[in-house]
């Protein structure tokens, strides 16, 4: 079975902006996949090319084989979307916006009945099957696109920042919707800003900035890459920091005292411990007390992107020397939009009626 997705060295540019920069990502058949990236980063975008809502322009991107340009029909057909805006038809009950999206996909009417019904009470909105979107509270509109990608029963389901604006309680009920769906076998690519989501649900996940791939990995993993910090209280007030660190090995990053709290930062704190305790008390330093506080995946995601932006703004620093900085790079970026519309509109008009089902503007 060829992977759920894969891209490689997958552009794409809006007139002089790349969004999507050489990115290369396979998602494995059954996978729960999280994409995480500051605002801009390209995640939306590497999703609509995905779907065909978006030509790249240039590399490979394949859903379960099947090219999404060249096979378009097939690839789109095992995709279901929940967009991040809500793109809905208001002017139908919501039960007939899901009978339409399923006929677009090829399921006869009966079935399409069967099918809205089942999803509809899946996502615990059956009984306003007769109310239009625009009657739906906020929480209900989310979980109707929700409904709506899964009324074809798709193999891979993407979620793009399903989360975003609902309360806890939606939250959870969506986490263990999306886990029991992911455990039937559907293949899943999530976006999210919440850090916490994608740690408690992804197998992995591939943080992006700026259009390219920083890293993939699983969440344990990303975790392992960040610095803990061991806090020690000690049974007497500490020596100076540098007379502790020498009493201390390599393993020791960074060593700072106030009265008789010591912070060491160490790669492991788990496993470096042990070492930390019998150095210590080597150099005849009594140990009151000991906790270990872990990177959060947060702290590591924001230096990963953070690291990543101090490059980026001297490559780009470099190239816009010419163009009078920041205003210059604004400038560029107005007529990269401009280009945009001509090149897409194209593109737009063949996926029609895929739009209408979507409902994008
Ligand atoms: N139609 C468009 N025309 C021109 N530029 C675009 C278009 N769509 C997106 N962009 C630009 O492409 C870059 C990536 O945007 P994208 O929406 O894919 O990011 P994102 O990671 O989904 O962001 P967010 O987390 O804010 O949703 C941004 O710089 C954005 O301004």
């Amino acid at each position: 079975m060829p992977p759920a997705i894969e891209t490689v060295d997958l552009v794409k540019d809006y007139g002089e902006l790349r969004a999507l920069n050489e990115l290369s990502l396979t998602v494995e058949e059954g996978e729960f996949f999280g994409l995480l990236g500051p605002n801009g980063a390209g995640k939306t975008t590497f999703i609509n090319t995905l779907v065909g809502l978006v030509r790249k322009s240039g590399g490979k991107a394949q859903v379960f084989g099947y090219d999404v340009e060249a096979d378009y029909q097939q690839a789109r057909n095992a995709i279901g979307l929940a967009p991040q805006e809500f793109n809905v038809d208001r002017f139908f009950p919501i039960r007939e916006v899901l009978m339409h999206k399923a006929g677009y996909h090829g399921i006869p009417e009966d079935e399409a009945g069967e099918r809205a019904d089942e999803v509809l009470k899946r996502v615990g909105i059956y009984d306003k099957r007769n109310e239009r979107f625009d009657w739906l509270s906020g929480g209900m509109k989310r979980r109707l696109l929700l409904a709506r990608a899964l009324v074809t029963d798709p193999d891979l389901l993407i979620l793009d920042e399903p989360t975003a604006g609902v309360d806890v309680q939606l939250r959870h009920d969506l986490w263990d919707l999306v886990t029991e769906l992911n455990e039937e076998g559907t293949t899943i690519l999530l976006t999210t800003h919440y850090i916490e989501e994608a740690e408690r649900l992804c197998d992995r996940v591939a943080i992006m900035n700026e259009g390219h791939k920083v890293t993939v990995a699983t969440p344990d993993d990303l975790k392992r890459r960040g610095t803990d910090t061991i806090e020690i209280r000690l049974e007497s007030t500490s020596p100076a920091a540098t007379t502790i660190e020498s009493a201390l090995g390599e393993y020791a990053h960074e060593v700072s005292t106030s009265g008789d709290q010591l912070e060491i930062r160490v790669d492991d704190g788990g496993s470096t411990v042990p070492q930390v305790l019998h150095d210590l008390e080597a150099a005849g330093h009594e140990i009151a007390d000991l906790e270990i506080s872990r990177t959060s995946l947060e702290e590591i995601f924001v230096d990963l992107t953070r690291q990543e932006d101090r490059s980026v703004t001297r490559s780009s620093a470099s190239s816009a020397s010419g163009s009078g900085g920041p205003d210059g790079d604004d400038v560029a970026s107005e007529a990269a939009h401009g280009q945009t519309q001509e090149q897409e509109r194209e593109h737009e008009h063949e996926h029609e009626q895929e739009r209408e089902q979507e409902g994008v503007a």
